[in-house]
């Protein structure tokens, strides 16, 4: 058992699932088969910096609040810290604090040169106006502005951010500088320097794993019957690359509900239904309302959670369904109930494998940045393709080889790299 970081981990409420701890006991099962080294597990439990800003903003009413930011950065060992901003009302240095790690095997798993990282505001978005939101972004930006840039810590989008406040960060980190820097950020507009392909890249990178462990289990996406909880970002680009490559969406849901409908759902129709309706999909016609939690617990051969942590828990794993269960979101999944369905045989597609097309895309960009030469998207897609279904391969082979569950497997494969180059680089005393 490794001493738990002695940093203000503040967020963690008694009683609740703990995003820092569950984070740590998978860090700690990998270094267990791996038997790694116990001043390494020592150094790699904890994060690197944690930084906690607060952020005045002047409301439209003209009343003052002040928030409070955060940007945590667990390891650089491999290169810069990289990963999303969150705007939640559920956001703390805890949460972000696991993100933050989950970022660091996920790029290690990919092989792609960056350390881990990811940074939150406790806000719920739809509480404020656009030019609130500006100012509010801008001045995070302006308070980290020593603590980000292209080769330091390299933020992105996250649940609640887009290319918008991007565009933003990148905009207030160049007027402080003086000069214009893309590469602070990726996830940007094409406008300003984004990548053909990275709106899509997390929803294409979930719909190529599970089109992989289908074929793994002698299955095609052609017909499958599919879940996704989330419309968002990663969910809504998911669930339209599945409905292009012939899976029937049976069931969806945002925040304010769920819909479903058994002959399956007209993806694109409802993409449009809700880019009318505020990204609202009640009320979409052809289907019928369903509630959140019911959505999750339906006969379906891929579950995909794309929305936040902690949905599949102890209470309601026995009535998974699924055989597939590909975990779009970071931790969607805890940790008792991702032995349940480690039990029963499910294939759990673990989030730091499923969901990584959105780094890889945003990996790509910061390279097309810095060499200031743009590819097009079919580029984008194929590059962002092989390192998908070399990653998959890698943690397949490794659970063979070791007889471990895949998450288990890819956890070896990222913790095992960044162990390696820590002790290479001889950061370890
Ligand atoms: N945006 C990205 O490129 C990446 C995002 N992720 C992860 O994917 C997940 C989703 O992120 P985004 O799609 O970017 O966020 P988003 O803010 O675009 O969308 C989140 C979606 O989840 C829905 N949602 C929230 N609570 C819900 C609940 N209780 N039940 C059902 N739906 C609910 C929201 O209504 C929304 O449709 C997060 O875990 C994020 O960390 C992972 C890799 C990259
Ligand atoms: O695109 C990025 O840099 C990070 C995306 C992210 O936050 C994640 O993979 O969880």
């Amino acid at each position: 058992m490794v001493s738990m970081p002695t940093l203000p981990l503040v967020g963690a409420t008694p009683g609740h699932i703990c995003p820092f701890d569950q984070a740590c006991s998978y860090l700690e099962a990998a270094a267990k088969e791996l038997s790694l080294d116990q001043g390494i597990l020592e150094i790699l439990s904890h994060p690197r910096r944690v930084v906690t800003v607060s952020i005045p903003v002047k409301l439209d009413n003209g009343d003052i609040r002040v928030l409070a930011g955060h940007r945590v950065q667990h390891s650089d060992i491999l290169g810069p810290y990289k990963g999303g901003t969150r705007y939640h009302p559920a956001v703390t240095v805890n949460e972000v604090s696991a993100l933050a790690m989950l970022m660091t095997w996920k790029c290690a798993l990919l092989g792609i040169p960056y350390g881990g990282a990811k940074g939150g505001i406790a806000i719920d978005p739809q509480n404020y106006s656009v030019s609130e939101l500006e100012r509010i972004t801008r001045r995070y930006t302006s308070e980290l502005i020593k603590d980000i840039g292209p080769a330091l810590d390299i933020p992105a989008p996250d649940v609640g951010t887009s290319a918008r406040e991007m565009a933003w960060m990148m905009d207030t980190y160049s007027m402080n500088v003086g000069h214009a820097v893309p590469g602070v950020v990726t996830g940007k507009p094409l406008s300003v320097g984004g990548s053909r392909g990275r709106e899509m890249a997390t929803g294409r990178g979930v719909m190529i794993i599970v089109r992989e462990a289908l074929a793994d289990l002698g299955k095609s996406l052609d017909g499958v019957r599919v879940v996704i909880q989330g419309f968002g970002n990663v969910g809504g680009a998911a669930a339209e690359l599945l409905y292009q490559a012939g899976a029937k969406i049976i069931a969806v849901s945002t925040a304010e509900g769920g819909i479903f409908a058994n002959d399956g759902l007209d993806i694109p129709a409802l993409k449009a239904y809700a880019a009318e309706n505020h990204k609202s999909i009640v009320g979409f016609p052809q289907s019928e309302p369903i509630k959140n939690a019911e959505l999750l617990t339906l006969s379906c051969d891929v579950l995909i959670p794309a929305a936040l942590e902690n949905q599949i828990t102890e209470e309601n794993v026995d009535q998974i369904q699924a055989q597939i269960v590909a975990e779009a979101a970071n931790g969607p999944v805890t940790l008792e109930a991702n032995r349940v369905l480690e039990a029963r045989g499910v294939t759990v597609l673990p989030d730091i494998l499923a969901n990584a097309g959105g780094v890889v895309v945003s990996y790509l960009e910061w390279v097309q940045g810095l060499s200031y030469l743009f590819w097009d998207e079919e580029r984008v897609n194929r590059e962002m393709e092989h390192l998908m279904v070399q990653a998959y391969r890698q943690v397949m082979q490794q659970s063979k080889m070791r007889q471990v569950p895949l998450r288990l497997a890819a956890y070896t494969l990222g913790v095992g790299r960044v162990a390696q180059a820590l002790s290479d680089r001889g950061l370890y005393p």
